[in-house]
């Protein structure tokens, strides 16, 4: 199945180096391999060997899939030689010095561009450099957009309207103006980079402007008013082809998406998750990036414990633990033997979307980072959403306020990582549980969640919305290539 007609494109996907980037982009480049596109993958060696067993896997079955290695500037830019991942990074300073390294790779990108002679080349929105080098080569460049339209569409009111300067309070709730639904938000709730107009962050949304068009991980019949917004108000070229984690079909392929985290224990976990009863028990993720401080973490379990639900832990996800060197308690004493069959703690890496296909999963706590909403849409799970950081606070307007597939715990407040202090309490955390799991708004959650898991599927199925829009893209692509 290997395509080597002369007509066939190839394609290059460059990740950000993050999991929540680097995740959905390989999927996606398997999509696009799927279709007979011969697809490179442009990664640094640590990142690549990470994902190297899946890729194999697909060049098994006759897809044209491969990785291309770049050498990340780490001691370039003062960082430990072979850090070339961010989530291992601990401090900002460490996170500045890593963006910065990424800068330095639009030279050898466009070497290797040049040698390798792809017909497009699909980088991350935080290339936002990217497109002068697609330039160099004369190919076009898509921007992927890790993040949802609507969030996508939130941020550009905010940037446009600034409605948050006029407000005085920081806890007053103002409408994000112009808008499909009316959305409101907090100045607490609004990122940094927005209300400090920060340059590298207004560059990366300007790059959509110059480049040929946005590849988007959502499916139309999500949120239709805010794809028809961003196209058609905003004015992008823009192509929706997800839920790209529905590319993972079988266990195994699930399983080592991510390429983190010990086997044994994944399975141990999913062989736990199913001797629970359907919908019983709660998964709690804060996806890859996020850690919370030990004092923030006993008043999860302390609510986890007092609200009698089932549930599956992950903490410290990709991290090393920061409360064991700082001598703090992050459990109550005893927590795990006294939660024995009742509840499990992941320390690492969990297999997000096998736990979350799993009939005993109930719900979902998540963080709101995209890639996990489309799990849980996908999946037919309702969520309890505590946003944290980046656009999440936005993803959340969608689930609680548009699709109502789930309940806030209550989260006020833009946070960075490893803050020393409680975002929330015991108990609105444990009223938030509550609700999800056992209240009488429960079945409606569940119901509307599981009417959005069927439209994602029909969605990447033949004739579906997803898979029009990218075979539409295809075939612009290579009418671009025939000139
Ligand atoms: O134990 C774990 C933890 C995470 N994951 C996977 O890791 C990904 C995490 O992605 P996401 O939920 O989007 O969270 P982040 O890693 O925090 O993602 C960053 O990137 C996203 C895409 O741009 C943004 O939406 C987020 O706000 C930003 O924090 C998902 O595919 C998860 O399935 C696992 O499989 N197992």
């Amino acid at each position: 199945m290997m395509s080597s007609q002369p007509s066939s494109l190839h394609i290059a996907f460059f990740p950000y180096l993050v999991h929540g980037h680097m995740i959905p982009t390989i999927d996606m480049a398997r999509i696009f391999a799927r279709k007979g596109v011969k697809a490179s993958i442009i990664c640094t060696p640590n990142n690549a060997s990470l994902f190297s067993k899946t890729i194999e896997r697909d060049r098994e079955q006759g897809y044209d899939i491969s990785f291309l290695t770049i050498k990340f500037p780490s001691a370039e830019v003062g960082l430990p030689e072979g850090c070339e991942h961010g989530n291992s990074l601990y401090t900002e300073e460490m996170l500045t010095k890593f963006h910065k390294a990424t800068t330095l790779l639009q030279e050898p990108l466009e070497q290797l561009l040049k040698e390798h002679n792809p017909d497009c080349l699909v980088a991350d929105m935080m290339y936002p450099w990217a497109t002068e080098a697609a330039s160099s080569v004369e190919i076009p460049r898509l921007v992927f957009h890790g993040m949802s339209s609507s969030a996508r569409c939130m941020f550009d009111c905010l940037y446009r309207y600034k409605p948050h300067k006029n407000v005085e309070s920081d806890f007053d709730p103002f409408i994000l103006p112009g808008l499909p639904d009316q959305i409101t938000m907090t100045k607490l709730q609004v990122p940094p980079f927005i209300k400090e107009e920060n340059q590298d962050a207004i560059q990366i949304f300007e790059a959509e402007l110059n480049c040929y068009g946005v590849v988007l991980n959502s499916f139309y019949e999500l949120e239709p008013a805010y794809i028809e917004h961003y196209r058609r108000v905003m004015g992008r070229k823009a192509w929706q082809i997800g839920p790209v984690s529905l590319c993972n079909k079988d266990n195994e392929d699930k399983l080592q998406r991510g390429g983190l985290g010990s086997i044994y224990e994944q399975v141990y976990c999913l062989t736990w998750l199913a001797s629970k009863e359907p919908n019983s028990v709660l998964y709690i993720c804060f996806g890859s990036r996020f850690n919370f401080s030990a004092v923030q973490f006993l008043e999860i379990a302390k609510a986890l414990e007092s609200s009698g639900v089932k549930f599956i832990w992950v903490v410290n996800t990709g991290q090393e633990m920061k409360s064991d060197e700082d001598n703090e308690e992050w459990l109550p004493e005893g927590f795990e033997k006294k939660m024995e069959g009742k509840g499990l703690i992941i320390r690492g890496w969990a297999p997000q979307v096998l736990i979350l296909d799993q009939e005993a999963t109930g719900g979902f706590m998540t963080h709101c980072g995209w890639n996990s909403i489309l799990e849980g849409v996908a999946a037919g799970v309702p969520m309890i959403t505590w946003p944290l950081q980046a656009e999440q606070f936005c993803n959340e307007k969608l689930v609680t306020d548009v699709l109502r597939i789930g309940v806030g715990v209550g989260a006020q407040e833009w946070t960075r990582s490893h803050e020393r202090k409680i975002l929330l309490r015991k108990e609105g955390i444990e009223k938030a549980v509550s609700r999800l799991m056992v209240g009488v708004e429960a079945e409606d959650f569940r119901k509307r969640a599981e009417a959005l898991k069927e439209m994602a599927g029909k969605a990447i199925e033949q004739g579906g919305s997803s898979y029009s829009d990218l075979n539409a893209l295809l075939e612009e692509l290579r009418s671009i290539k025939s000139g």
